[in-house]
């Protein structure tokens, strides 16, 4: 029988069976950030104990640091300053890769890696943060742990893990115009829920998979966490491989040959099996957006909220009718044209170049409604400079949009800054939990090109209806 990719990087980097479905695993590369970096970081150095290899640590400010233009280490956040200082500080006594604040390759950790070709086809990745799993759309075995896990992966370089069951999604078909992979995996969520994928690595494959740039193979994977995934992967292909070559962390010369010749290696084979296996069709899917509190909660924009009798088994009464009381919103009411406070583009699944791009091309020539607050947070330095080189902070603005730093920035509230109290926001994020963006906001999901045209309507709009000015 064939071995799955997972299998095949699993076997790679197996160093011992400790019996009962448990493997200790090599870790290539630990990221971290500095809201639970710095937990793992001093927690380690109380305890007396050494990074083991310090050149495969790599360290980035994205979830506290402001994103306010002229920021520094003072954070909104009343005990943020700490964090980022406790993070430096130990970063650099433990010699690690640190990418600061006003370094070109500061940014949201899962935009970094792959932008700087720190993740590679192959490699296991970890990172003491749930969308680690982003990063396994380059072919990488790459993960979110706790920060005890990440503590034991610096020190040791190795990592306790529990093998996951493998699951299977394969998308046939293309996405129609102006459907985007997070309006893929926002139905998916839909249809599989939030406990779809309850434990397992999740294999994207099919032609829709294959059809996909590298940026937005990164969006589909970044949601596999919000259906419980134990992460995702994606086999690396020639458009993975030429999007790495050069990059500042990709291997050169010889030693990049002999990793094509590796990476060429690493799919899934054609007898290998699946614990569970699904089928979407790409054609059947619109632009979507969330109406309730978990991200399983989406429906296609034109859509009404669907009655309690029409969400399956996944919610009780009481947490549908939670759900919308929250929200502010009742069963069978449409969920275009309600109206909203403001707009956000941001976020590690949403907020590289392209995503920007598309954003921009609805928004040019284009002003957001007088009453919405609209924001766009540029996921790292790099992006953000990428995007100013081609004018499309001046599109942002003189549509209306604040132009921002990179970092995490609302997309999670955690007490620094944040939307106003009970506001609806349009978000190009991946959580719409209670209180996720600010106190008791109304968070609804949706892709940067359905986040724009809600922003110039005031109301959540279908980007197809608006196109491109
Ligand atoms: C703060 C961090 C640990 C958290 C995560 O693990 O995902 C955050 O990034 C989030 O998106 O909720
Ligand atoms: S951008 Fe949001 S989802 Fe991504 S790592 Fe930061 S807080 Fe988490």
């Amino acid at each position: 029988m064939g071995l799955t990719l997972f299998e095949k990087i699993w076997n790679a980097h197996a160093i011992a069976d400790l019996g009962d479905g448990v493997g200790l695993l090599l870790i290539d590369r630990v990221m971290l950030h500095e809201r639970t970096g710095s937990v793992a970081l001093e927690s380690l150095a109380e305890a007396g104990r050494p990074v083991m290899a310090p050149a495969q640590i790599f360290v980035t400010m994205d979830h506290i640091v402001d994103t306010l233009p002229g920021r520094s280490d003072h954070t909104i956040m009343p005990t943020g300053t700490q964090f980022i200082t406790a993070t430096r500080k130990a970063a650099q006594a433990a010699g690690l890769t640190l990418f600061d604040i006003g370094d070109i390759g500061q940014g949201i950790v899962h935009v970094i890696s792959p932008e700087q070709a720190i993740v590679l086809p192959g490699v296991s990745l970890v990172c003491p943060d749930s969308h680690t799993c982003t990063q396994g759309a380059m072919g990488a075995l790459a993960w979110g742990i706790g920060s005890t896990e990440a503590e034991h992966a610096l020190a040791t370089s190795t990592l306790r893990v529990r093998k996951p069951r493998t699951m299977r999604i394969s998308v046939n078909g293309r996405l129609g115009r102006g459907v985007t992979p997070k309006d893929l995996a926002l139905h998916m969520l839909a249809r599989f829920g939030a406990a779809g994928a309850n434990g397992c690595i999740l294999e994207y494959a099919g032609e829709a998979v294959r059809a996909l740039d590298v940026e937005a193979r990164l969006t589909l994977c970044n949601m596999a966490t919000e259906m419980s995934a134990f992460s995702a992967i994606i086999a690396p292909d020639e458009t993975v491989f030429a999007y790495l070559q050069g990059r500042a962390y990709a291997p050169t010369g010889i030693e990049w040959d002999a990793a094509l010749a590796d990476w060429r290696t690493l799919c899934s084979d054609a007898d290998a099996v699946f614990d569970v296996e699904h089928v979407v069709d790409a054609v059947d899917i619109a632009p979507m957006v969330t109406w309730g509190t978990s991200p399983q909660h989406a429906v296609p924009i034109g859509q009404p909220v669907p009655a309690f009798e029409a969400t399956g088994t996944r919610d009780t009464r009481a947490a549908y009718d939670r759900a919308l009381a929250y929200m502010g919103i009742e069963a069978g009411q449409a969920l275009e044209a309600l109206p909203i406070d403001a707009a956000f583009i941001g976020s590690c699944t949403n907020a590289r170049l392209s995503d920007l791009r598309r954003a921009a091309a609805v928004l040019r020539g284009r002003h957001v409604a007088p009453h919405v607050k609209a924001i766009c947070v540029p996921g790292s330095t790099r992006v953000k400079a990428a995007a100013e080189a081609e004018g499309l902070d001046r599109v942002f603005r003189d549509a209306g949009f604040e132009w921002r730093e990179a970092g995490c920035s609302m997309c999670f509230f955690a007490g620094g800054e944040s939307f106003g109290h009970r506001q609806r926001v349009v978000t190009s994020t991946n959580r719409n939990f209670e209180s996720r963006q600010g106190p008791e906001t109304r968070s609804h999901l949706a892709s940067p090109e359905t986040v724009a045209a809600s922003a110039i309507a005031g109301m959540i709009a279908d980007p197809r209806r608006l196109g491109s000015a």
